[in-house]
């Protein structure tokens, strides 16, 4: 070979199709042929319309659902389930309700016969990460939104995952609390060297976040685009890079809504998707 040395692939979907059977319907095409190669590190986002299978796509990296054809690597090895290397952190944050903050985040520790003083140690050390340590004592129903996805992330990476799949983390908070814990993973992500795969409906989040965006389609669900985001981090949303990608995205986000609409409304089809244009004076970016 050359004298050039390639970069390191962590998770490699090829030919990817998945179809879930439906009693008396014909089966649903959840995705079809996907290829897609994430290098270690790397943080990319899918983004699309509702149904075109972001969630079954990080599920099956996630071991939770089966492909039914086509093949998943990691670190070179077909996966075969849910492992210790990946870790799911989902809209909403699945704290044991009964359980203290410190105890959820240890929780996963305990389980892998960490020994005690040693998880806790660690379970601190990420709430400090996280700026929750003086909360370590509440019950979970004692945090705001913001704050249990932010114990959920420390529950997720206190165990060292390589991985981090992220299930529209931010989904349900408020736009202010997303903004802080934008770049509060941002932080997390660029210290820690993880690979995140993160779904989202929110294009600014995307564009802020991510080093590649993959946008999906529907009908069947696949790859239609793959943004690179090649603006320097920290970033803010107002960066015109980002803005400029941002309209990019969704131009060809319109397409692909308009073409799903027509699909479902038929002759009823009047809906413009111009709302979704990105309002200047509007902070809030689009939701899709
Ligand atoms: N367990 C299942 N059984 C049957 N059909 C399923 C199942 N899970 C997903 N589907 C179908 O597969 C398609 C893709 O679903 P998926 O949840 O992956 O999409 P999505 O892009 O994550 O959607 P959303 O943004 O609304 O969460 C949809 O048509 C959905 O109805």
């Amino acid at each position: 070979m050359g004298g050039f040395v390639l970069a390191e692939e962590h998770i490699i979907l090829q030919n990817v199709h998945k179809e879930f059977q439906r009693k008396d319907h014909a089966p649903t095409i959840a995705l079809d042929d996907v290829t897609l190669s994430i290098k270690k590190g790397e943080f990319v986002s899918l983004l699309g319309p509702s149904g075109c299978g972001k969630s079954t796509l990080l599920n099956i990296v996630a071991g939770l659902e089966k492909e039914t054809s086509g093949s998943l690597l990691v670190n070179n090895k077909p996966i075969k389930g849910p492992g210790n290397d990946r870790i799911v952190v989902f809209q909403e944050s699945g704290l044991f309700p009964w359980m203290s903050v410190l105890d959820n985040v240890m929780y996963g520790l305990l389980i892998k016969k960490v020994p005690k003083q040693e998880a806790k140690e660690r379970a601190l050390d990420w709430l400090q990460k996280v700026h929750l340590g003086k909360f370590a004592h509440a019950l979970p129903h004692e945090l705001s939104g913001g704050m249990k996805q932010r114990v959920a992330i420390a529950r997720a990476l206190v165990t060292d995952p390589e991985i981090l799949l992220m299930d529209e983390p931010f989904a349900a908070l408020d736009e202010q609390t997303r903004m802080v814990l934008h770049m509060e993973l941002d932080k997390l992500w660029r210290e820690t060297g993880k690979t995140i795969i993160f779904v989202t409906h929110n294009i600014r989040e995307a564009v802020v976040l991510s080093d590649r965006i993959v946008l999906m389609k529907t009908r069947p669900g696949g790859i239609k685009n793959i943004f690179p985001v090649q603006a320097a981090r920290p970033r803010t949303s107002s960066d015109s890079i980002l803005v400029h990608l941002e309209n990019r995205i969704l131009t060809e986000l319109e397409q692909e809504m308009e073409k799903v609409l027509k699909e479902e409304l038929g002759s009823d089809y009047a809906l413009k998707t111009d709302d979704l244009r990105v309002d200047p004076n509007n902070n809030m970016g689009s939701d899709i």
